[in-house]
């Protein structure tokens, strides 16, 4: 079965065939903040389906794709593709997983990316989690990630803060505006900030029973 992530239809909008759109967390932070780890670690104790928009893109490079060198080339100086290579790739994503929870990674990175999303699936976040680290930690992380990442040198680091700040935070601030984020102090050991993030998942199912 397909999950449907697609605009509403008309039939659908009128009520006579609504079916229930999937529940998608977008899991926010600064590059080396620690999104991926912690959405492993999520994945395994509350059953969701994690998708990293920076692995998708960097999957869409090595298919050879008409795409992957301009996706390259934006990754390799720290720019934010354009929403609509982005916003497919989720979407097609999350339309062949099956699954109907979502933890969205690194997206979205700019208010252009956030209202792509909804303009396209229809679907905004039940929640924001907000990873919140020092840069000079952040830093330590990438240097010593070893995951063969072209992006992860010195000179292209220092260009990803600056975008993170100038595009990324202000999505973090609208979410915070409309109370939508929980943010989590990302500077400690990978336990601890895992017992912060289950607390806000363990919150709200208990909302929910
Ligand atoms: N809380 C933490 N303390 C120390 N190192 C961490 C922590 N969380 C993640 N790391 C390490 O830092 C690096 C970046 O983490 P990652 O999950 O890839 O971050 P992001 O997806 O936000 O860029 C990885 O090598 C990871 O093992
Ligand atoms: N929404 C997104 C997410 C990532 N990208 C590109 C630009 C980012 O610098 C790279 C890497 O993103 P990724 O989330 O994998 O990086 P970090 O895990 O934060 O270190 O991918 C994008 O253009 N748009
Ligand atoms: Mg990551």
């Amino acid at each position: 079965m397909e999950t449907d992530v697609g605009a509403t239809t008309s039939e659908e909008a009128n009520g006579s065939r609504a079916e229930k759109k999937p529940t998608v967390i977008f899991v926010l932070g600064g590059p080396g903040s620690g999104k991926g780890t912690q959405c492993a670690y999520i994945v395994e104790h509350f059953g969701f389906t994690h998708f990293s928009a920076g692995d998708l893109l960097r999957a869409e490079i090595k298919s050879g794709s008409e795409n992957g060198l301009m996706i390259k080339s934006m990754i390799n100086e720290g720019k934010i593709v354009p929403s609509e290579v982005t916003v497919k790739l989720l979407r097609q994503a999350m339309e062949e997983s099956g699954n109907d929870k979502f933890l969205i990674d690194g997206f979205p990175r700019n208010d252009e990316n956030r209202a792509a999303f909804e303009a396209v699936t229809g679907i905004e976040p039940a929640f924001v989690l907000f990873f919140d680290c020092p840069e000079e930690e952040m830093e330590r992380r990438i240097l010593n990630r070893n995951q063969e990442r072209d992006d992860d040198n010195i000179e292209t680091i220092r260009k990803r803060f600056k975008v993170f700040l100038e595009s990324s935070l202000p999505v973090v601030q609208y979410y915070e505006s409309i109370g939508k984020v929980h943010k989590i102090d990302a500077a400690r050991p990978i336990e601890e900030v895992f017992e912060s993030v289950k607390a806000v998942f363990t919150s709200i199912n208990e909302k929910d029973d």
